[in-house]
């Protein structure tokens, strides 16, 4: 079985800037409207006293929320926005030049989820994973270091508020910083030492036909958290929350969206659980969103924080490091975090506690990951089992 990544950059849609009318390949079908009377997303002050418990109650009942006051100056937000226009507005053939490599994570190029879907999205994208520099080569050989420049600021200044944020969500957990360390089985002194980020920069051009067109399928994101930074002026980001369905988070003047990701709800154990979102589209505006997906660091295994798992609160997860998850969503996409099972053997005589963990085990024990290679094969079996 050929990897379904393989086949999400075999050929990227470049042709929409000129579309006039919305092409079969891109028709979803119409869209379900989100529900306009729906109490909105939260927006948390973090200046606010209060902000651990707002936050904890943001991340149990919505898994999304937006801050205000996060300290992040607004130029290094503008500069990101205006090197993310800039790359967009290239001509295609000079974007291709730094087209995502086939088995890649950086580059330019449809998103990674995209071959899990029959239509195409209406987005282009561009993934930043550790260094700009050859990238940013590829793209502007005369002039790439003001490219490295704000890459580089911006990832050092996300850095530290996803620290920050973590801290906040752990504390509003009732976990100090020692359970984290032995959550996470780190050595170093700082739990989130080494935790990075990929930046990922969305574009979605206007479109003939919204109501049927789909910027990005709905997901979640294989993070600990994500922040996420929207153009403003143009809606886009919606998240699902309960039964209302669809809630649109309209970006907020010098605000920040939080997301939280599938390894925060294993470090949760499921309290945290993560958030389904998607971007639609817009007839007459063109929408960019900068997302700084933020995760453990190399090596790093997650499992559930052993403070919040006892008898009535069996461990639903496993441990697996960020590039085991990554490798796992990259071939079961949704069916992802139900894969990544506690060792059972501690719980033998729990097992109806286990119910809710959906059995795809057979499958997946002994399928071949032909795409993995042997090396991370053998640990994310290893984690699973
Ligand atoms: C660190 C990450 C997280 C990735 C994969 C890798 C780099 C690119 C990220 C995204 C960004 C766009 C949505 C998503 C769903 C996608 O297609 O690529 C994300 C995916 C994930 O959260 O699973
Ligand atoms: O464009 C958006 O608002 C959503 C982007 C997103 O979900 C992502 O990059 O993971
Ligand atoms: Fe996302």
């Amino acid at each position: 079985m050929p990897s379904r990544l393989l086949d999400a950059s075999k050929s990227h849609p470049l042709d929409f800037y000129s579309l006039k009318e919305l092409p079969e390949s891109y028709r979803w079908g119409p869209l379900d409207d989100p529900n306009g009377s729906t109490e909105p997303v939260p927006i948390i002050n973090l200046d606010d006293p209060n902000a651990r418990e707002l936050i904890g109650h943001a991340c149990k009942s919505w898994g999304v929320f937006q801050i205000t006051n996060h300290g992040i100056p607004k130029r290094v937000l503008n500069d990101m926005e205006g090197t993310g226009k800039s790359l967009f507005g290239l001509p295609a053939r000079q974007k291709l030049k730094a087209a995502r490599p086939q088995d890649g994570v950086s580059g330019y190029g449809p998103a990674r989820i995209s071959a899990f879907f029959p239509k195409r999205m209406w987005s282009e994208g561009f993934t930043i994973l550790g260094s700009p520099l050859q990238h940013a080569r590829q793209l502007w050989p005369n002039d790439y270091r003001k490219f490295c420049d704000i890459i580089e600021e911006y990832q050092k200044e996300m850095n530290m508020l996803a620290g920050k944020l973590m801290w906040l969500i752990l504390d509003s957990l009732g976990v100090s910083n020692q359970d984290v360390k032995r959550a996470t089985s780190q050595k170093r002194p700082g739990p989130f030492e080494g935790s990075s980020g990929a930046i990922q920069l969305n574009s979605y051009p206007a479109c003939p036909d919204p109501g049927r067109a789909m910027g990005l399928a709905a997901h979640t994101d294989s993070t600990l958290l994500t922040i996420l930074h929207q153009s403003s002026g143009t809606s886009g980001l919606q998240v699902h929350h309960g039964r209302a369905g669809w809630v649109m988070v309209p970006p907020l003047p010098g605000g920040l969206v939080i997301n939280v990701g599938d390894l925060l709800q294993i470090l949760s154990n499921g309290q945290y659980p993560s958030v389904y979102h998607r971007a639609v589209v817009n007839r007459t505006q063109h929408r960019l969103s900068i997302a700084y997906l933020y995760g453990p660091g190399s090596g790093v295994r997650v499992r559930p924080i052993p403070k919040l798992v006892n008898n009535d609160h069996p461990p639903l997860y496993g441990p697996v490091t960020w590039s085991e998850y990554l490798e796992i969503k990259a071939k079961y996409f949704d069916k992802a975090l139900s894969l990544i099972r506690p060792n059972n053997d501690k719980n033998k005589n729990n097992n109806e506690n286990n119910n809710h963990n959906i059995k795809i085990n057979g499958p997946i024990m002994v399928a071949k990951p032909k795409s993995v290679n042997v090396d991370s094969e053998a640990k994310i079996l290893a984690a699973l089992a």
